[in-house]
């Protein structure tokens, strides 16, 4: 017993702290999605592979075992999704945290959002709340959005109030979809984004706030909503949405993240 502890290094201690951080954020990324089912059962199998295993119970564990032979390829399919924003979360938090970071080794090609240009989304946001036309923006942070941008039409405009409410006023052909802000730049209008999967949202959210939220699951954007039902105010970030903020409050997240 005593020998055992012994011969426990600090790096083991260290292994198994990595794997619960990383057991915890996949669990965190994956919590309330459809993917979560897929990686118990996933789990379970596991489970019973361990066991039939042990018990040298032949031809279970070989097919159990062929099966995951094959199953990392498969995993990588079926949690394309998940491992592209992990990722994309250990990369943010890093850049987010030090000043040796990726961003400052190789910057990126677009400035921050200005506060003027902030100011200007926020003054559009507080117009079509007033008068109920729907709006869906995505404010790109770490990468341009390319793919998404190229859903839609590009722009490529300085960012004024005038134009967010002229592409979001009702009937006008780009109204349809959302609109990507990279830097100080609308990029794209009328783009098309990835709608939430997540299961355990209320019935009463709609497309264009569950396709707010997928984006904030996907990427490190700020995706702020106007209903046009109600004419609140949301953003969505990091995959939880924020309801019904004023138009201060919106200014205040959004400058916290993105002024230079
Ligand atoms: N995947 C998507 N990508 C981009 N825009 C989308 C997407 N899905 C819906 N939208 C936009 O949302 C609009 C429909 O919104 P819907 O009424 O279903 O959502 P909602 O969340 O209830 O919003 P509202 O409160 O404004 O009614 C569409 O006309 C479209 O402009």
């Amino acid at each position: 017993m005593t020998e055992l502890f012994i011969t426990i290094r600090f790096l083991d201690f260290l292994d198994v702290l990595l794997v619960a951080f990383l057991l915890y954020e996949l669990y965190m990324l994956i919590k309330g999605t459809v993917a979560f089912n897929i990686f118990m059962g996933i789990f379970i199998v596991y489970l019973v592979w361990l066991v039939v295993k042990a018990l040298n119970m032949e031809l279970v564990s070989t097919i159990l075992g062929q099966l995951f032979g094959v199953g990392v390829l498969a995993l990588i399919v079926v949690f394309q999704q998940e491992i592209r924003k992990f990722l994309l979360l250990l990369g943010s938090r890093y850049q987010a945290n030090n000043k040796f970071s990726f961003e400052n080794l190789f910057p990126q090609h677009f400035k921050s959002t200005t506060e003027s240009s902030l100011r200007a989304i926020v003054d559009a946001c507080q117009d079509m709340a007033r008068t109920k036309t729907g709006a869906l923006i995505v404010i790109a942070r770490s990468t341009e959005l390319r793919e998404f941008a190229e859903t839609g039409e590009i722009i490529d405009a300085g960012i004024t109030s005038e134009l967010l409410k002229s592409i979001f006023y009702k009937n006008a052909p780009l109204h349809d979809g959302a609109v990507i802000i990279v830097g100080n730049r609308v990029r794209a209008a009328r783009c098309i984004l990835p709608v939430s999967a997540k299961k355990n949202l209320r019935p009463s959210l709609g497309l264009r706030h569950r396709a707010a939220l997928g984006m904030s699951e996907q990427t490190d954007a700020y995706v702020v909503t106007v209903s046009e039902e109600t004419g609140r105010i949301s953003v969505a970030h990091n995959g939880q949405l924020d309801e019904n903020l004023t138009v201060e409050n919106l200014f205040k997240k959004l400058e916290e993240n993105h002024a230079a």
